[in-house]
C-alpha cells in the first residue's frame, strides 16, 4: 500500500476515496436518526484517564486470552457482511490482515468468501457469527463446516430479529450487485438481497424473509447441541439479558448495539458496559464493540471490564484502503496506541488496567 496512513482516520479518508457512494453509505450508516452511532463515539469522549507514575513500563504487554484464543492484542475485527464490497479479496484479505496483527477475526455469516477459504488464509484465531435463519438446516450445516475448518467459537447476533431502518440504504435503493454474494449460503436463499427496489433496502427485505424473529432464550439449547464450540451472544446491552446469557450457558457476551445500525436510541456500548460486567460477575468474558477507533478507546473499555474490543467500520476502512495490509495497519495502529497509553498510564499489562484507571465525566445536559 502506497502512502500508509499514520492514523485510523487516515484509513477512513483513503477508504472514502475508493468506495462508491452507496457502499460508503452502507458501511457508515446507522438506524433512523443515527443518534446511537454518534453516542458510541461521544461516550468515549467522556472518559478521562487516571495515570499512575513510577511504575516499570519498560515492557507493555498487550497479549490476551479469550475463550482459549491466544491473541497478541485485545483489539479484534467485528463481524461485518460482504467484505468484497471493500476489496476484491474480501474476507481472505481480512483474515490475512488479522493474522499479521495477531488479532481475532469474527467472520460474518454474510461473508463474501467461503469459510474454508478464510480458514486457509487465517493465521490467528477466527470465530463464525450467525444470524438465526429460519432455515435451521443451514445453521446446522454452517456450524459443522466451521468446526471442521478450525473455528474457535460461534457468535450468535441477538440484536437483529429484523434489520434496523437505515434511511441511507432505503434512499439509495441499496441492493447487492451480481459480483458480491454471501458465499456460504445457497444463492436461492439470498436472492432477495440482490433485488433493487426504489425507496427500500434489499438487505432489509432479505432479512424479513431469511431471519427468524421468533427465537427466544429457550432456542439456544438447539444451537448448543449442534457443536461443542463455545457460544458467544453479540448484542447484549442490559444487566437482565447478561444474567440470562449466563443462566443459559453462554460462554461470552459482546456488548454491542450493532454500531448503531439496529435500535436507534439504544445506549452507547461504553455506557452499557458497566451494568453488563456487574451482572455477569466474572462468570464469563465480556467483549465490546461500537465506536472503538483506537488504542485509547480500547484502554477505556478494558478498564471498565471488557476482556477485548472489536472494530467494525475501521477494519472495513483498512480493507478498502489497502487489503490485508490495510487491515493489519489499522489493527497495529490501535495496538501500538494501546501499548503507548498503557505506558503513560502506568499499566504495563492488561490485568493492571482496572476501574481505577479511568473516570467517566457525567454527560453534559
Ligand atoms: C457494514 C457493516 C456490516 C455489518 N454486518 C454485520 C454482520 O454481518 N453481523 C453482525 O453481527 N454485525 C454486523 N455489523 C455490526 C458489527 O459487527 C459491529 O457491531 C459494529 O460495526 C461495531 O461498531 P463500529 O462500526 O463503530 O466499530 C455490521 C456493521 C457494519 C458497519
Ligand atoms: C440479515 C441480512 C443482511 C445482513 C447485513 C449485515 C448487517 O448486519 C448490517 O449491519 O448491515
Amino acid at each position: 500500500m502506497r502512502g500508509v496512513p499514520g492514523t485510523v482516520e487516515g484509513y477512513r479518508a483513503l477508504a472514502r476515496g475508493r468506495l462508491g457512494g452507496e457502499v460508503w453509505d452502507f458501511f457508515e450508516g446507522g438506524a433512523e436518526s443515527e443518534r446511537t452511532v454518534g453516542d458510541n463515539r461521544r461516550a468515549f469522549g467522556r472518559v478521562t484517564l487516571r495515570p499512575r507514575v513510577l511504575v516499570d513500563v519498560s515492557r507493555c504487554d498487550t497479549a490476551v486470552e479469550v475463550l482459549g484464543a491466544r491473541l497478541r492484542t485485545p483489539v479484534g475485527v467485528a463481524p461485518t457482511a460482504y467484505h468484497r464490497l471493500a476489496h476484491p479479496d474480501g474476507e481472505v484479505a481480512t483474515a490475512q490482515g488479522a493474522g499479521a496483527a495477531g488479532a481475532l477475526f469474527v467472520v460474518s455469516i454474510y461473508a463474501s468468501r467461503t469459510i474454508e477459504d478464510v480458514a486457509a488464509a487465517a493465521t490467528s484465531p477466527w470465530w463464525l457469527q450467525l444470524y438465526w435463519l429460519r432455515r435451521r438446516d443451514i445453521l446446522a450445516d454452517l456450524v459443522a463446516r466451521a468446526a471442521a475448518a478450525g473455528c474457535g467459537a460461534v457468535v450468535l447476533t441477538v440484536d437483529a430479529p429484523r434489520l434496523g431502518r437505515r434511511h441511507r440504504d432505503a434512499r439509495n435503493g441499496f441492493a447487492l450487485g451480481p459480483g458480491i454474494r454471501a458465499a456460504n449460503l445457497d444463492s436461492a436463499v439470498t436472492a432477495s438481497a440482490h433485488l433493487p427496489a426504489a425507496g427500500r433496502s434489499a438487505l432489509a427485505a432479505h432479512a424479513v424473509e431469511a431471519v427468524d424473529p421468533s427465537v427466544t432464550w429457550s432456542d439456544l439449547a438447539w444451537l448448543r447441541a449442534r457443536s461443542d464450540l463455545p457460544l458467544v451472544l453479540k448484542g447484549v446491552l442490559t444487566a437482565q439479558d447478561a444474567a440470562l446469557a449466563v443462566d443459559h450457558g453462554a460462554d461470552a457476551v459482546v456488548v454491542s448495539n450493532h454500531g448503531g445500525r439496529q435500535l436507534d436510541r439504544a445506549p452507547a456500548t461504553l455506557d452499557a458496559l458497566a451494568e453488563v460486567v456487574a451482572a455477569v460477575g466474572g462468570a464469563i468474558p465480556v467483549l465490546l464493540d461500537g465506536g472503538v477507533r483506537g488504542g485509547t478507546d480500547a484502554f477505556a473499555a478494558l478498564a471498565l471490564g471488557a476482556r477485548a474490543v472489536l472494530l467494525g467500520r475501521p477494519a472495513l476502512w483498512g480493507l478498502a484502503a489497502g487489503g490485508a495490509a490495510g487491515v493489519a495497519g489499522v489493527l497495529d495502529l490501535a495496538t501500538e496506541e494501546l501499548a503507548h497509553t498503557m505506558a503513560l498510564a502506568g499499566r504495563p499489562d492488561l490485568a493492571s488496567i482496572d476501574g481505577s484507571a479511568v473516570r467517566l465525566r457525567a454527560e453534559a445536559r
